[in-house]
This record gives structure tokens, sequence and C-alpha cells, in this order.
């Protein structure tokens, strides 16, 4: 099980998700979103988390040199892709980089089919409005939830037992029911989301210094 915390827009934050344990840190690089960041600022909170957190630059509809140059400057380690987009374009991005690519419930069966062989490339269900804080149907994609997909859509502390419960995700994803306020994060939410969807997790990233001589 990996755990994803988006929507990361300071090193602070990015310091207190990879403290309690998340595996990797959503970098939100869509002009419309209210989590936007900079590639400068994703780049430097990265930095700061050490080898082991896994940076995903997170994209809606952008054109792929955008998304390419965006995710170079930034040094993310994977992309995540939403909306419709052609499978060629995702393919171009995977030549690149891991890709995360989200789609909705009423796309998977397509989608399923499109990547199910494709090294590289992983499904995330995920709601139609990315980053609204609204849980899925899980009851309703018990029968077509894909071995190895990843999940998001109103996921938080309070409901992500019962979905893993549900669906056997290989990875969830949050960002709305973890924040103080759109884009800054509650540390005691993210604590209990990660600890509640991979128990016993956290690790430490700044340590003392040690003296020499
Ligand atoms: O969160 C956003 O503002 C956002 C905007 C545009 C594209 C993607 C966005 N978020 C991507 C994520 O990975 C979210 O974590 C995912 O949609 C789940 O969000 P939530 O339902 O709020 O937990």
């Amino acid at each position: 099980m990996r755990v994803k915390v988006c929507g990361t827009t300071s090193v602070r934050d990015a310091v207190l998700s990879a403290e309690a344990g998340a595996d990797a840190l959503g970098f939100i690089f869509a002009p419309v979103s209210k989590r936007l960041v900079t590639p400068q600022v994703a780049r430097e909170a990265g930095l700061s988390v050490g080898p082991v957190v896994a940076r995903v630059g997170v994209f809606l509809g952008q054109g792929l040199d955008e998304v390419l140059r965006t995710a170079d400057s930034a040094r993310v380690s994977a992309v995540q892709l939403h909306g419709p987009l052609r499978g060629l374009y995702v393919r171009q991005v995977a030549a690149y980089y891991p890709v995360l690519r989200v789609v909705r419930p009423a796309d998977l069966a397509a989608e399923a089919d499109m990547w199910r062989d494709e090294p590289g490339v992983t499904l995330m269900l995920d709601a139609p409005e990315p980053g609204g804080g609204v849980p899925l149907d899980w009851a309703a994609l018990r029968d077509v939830f894909p071995r190895g997909a990843w999940l998001a859509g109103g996921l938080g502390p309070a409901n992500v037992a019962a979905a893993m419960q549900a669906l056997n995700p290989a990875g969830v994803d949050a960002v709305s029911r973890l924040e103080a306020s759109p884009g800054v994060k509650d540390a005691a939410l993210v604590q209990a989301f990660v600890a509640t969807a991979r128990p016993g997790q956290t690790r430490v990233i700044h340590s003392e210094t040690a003296t020499c001589g």
C-alpha cells in the first residue's frame, strides 16, 4: 500500500508529510488549482525530504512541452495526468517519467483496457472534479476496480480504511480532507491519514547534526 499526499505547496508541508510516512508528495502545476505551486518551490520541497520520498508533478490538460519542461524544472520523479488525453500523449510522457493516469469511473473500462499491459503507466481512479473532496461509490466499483490501480476522491483519516477494505487499491491519494485551508496541510490530519492507511511508517527527515572533533 502506497500513500500519496497531494497539493504540497511548501517545504514545511513536504517535511510534515514525509515525517508522517507518506510515500509520495503531489505538486500541482495545473493553473486551475487552489494548490498551484511553482516548479522552484516544488523542487526545494522535494529536495527537503531526502532520497526516498517520491515527488509527483500533477497536470490537467496541459501541453506536452509544458508538462515535460515543468517536470524537469521541478525535478519530480513521476507525473500524474488528469483530463481527457490521447493515448499517444500519455505514452510520450511515460517515455520520460512513470505516469499515474487519472480516470473517472465513467472512463475506467476503456482506460483499463488501454493501459493493462503498459509498463510505466499506473491507473488512479478519482472523482470527476479533482481535489474536490468527494468520495466515489466504492460499492459500485467493487467488481471493476483494476488490480494494481490507485484510489483517490474524498479520502481522509475517517474513511480511508473503509475504502481500502472495499477496493484493495495499490495506493491511496488525498488532499482536501488533509488541509487546514486550501494549499495548507493540517499536520494532525496528515498523520492520521498515513497512519490509518499504512500503520507504523513514520520517519525522521531531519536528524541532529553530529559534531566532530
Ligand atoms: O487538488 C487540486 O486542486 C487539483 C486540481 C487540478 C488537478 C488535480 C488536482 N488534484 C489532484 C489530486 O491528486 C487529488 O489528491 C485528488 O484529486 C483527490 O482530491 P480530494 O478528493 O480532494 O482528496
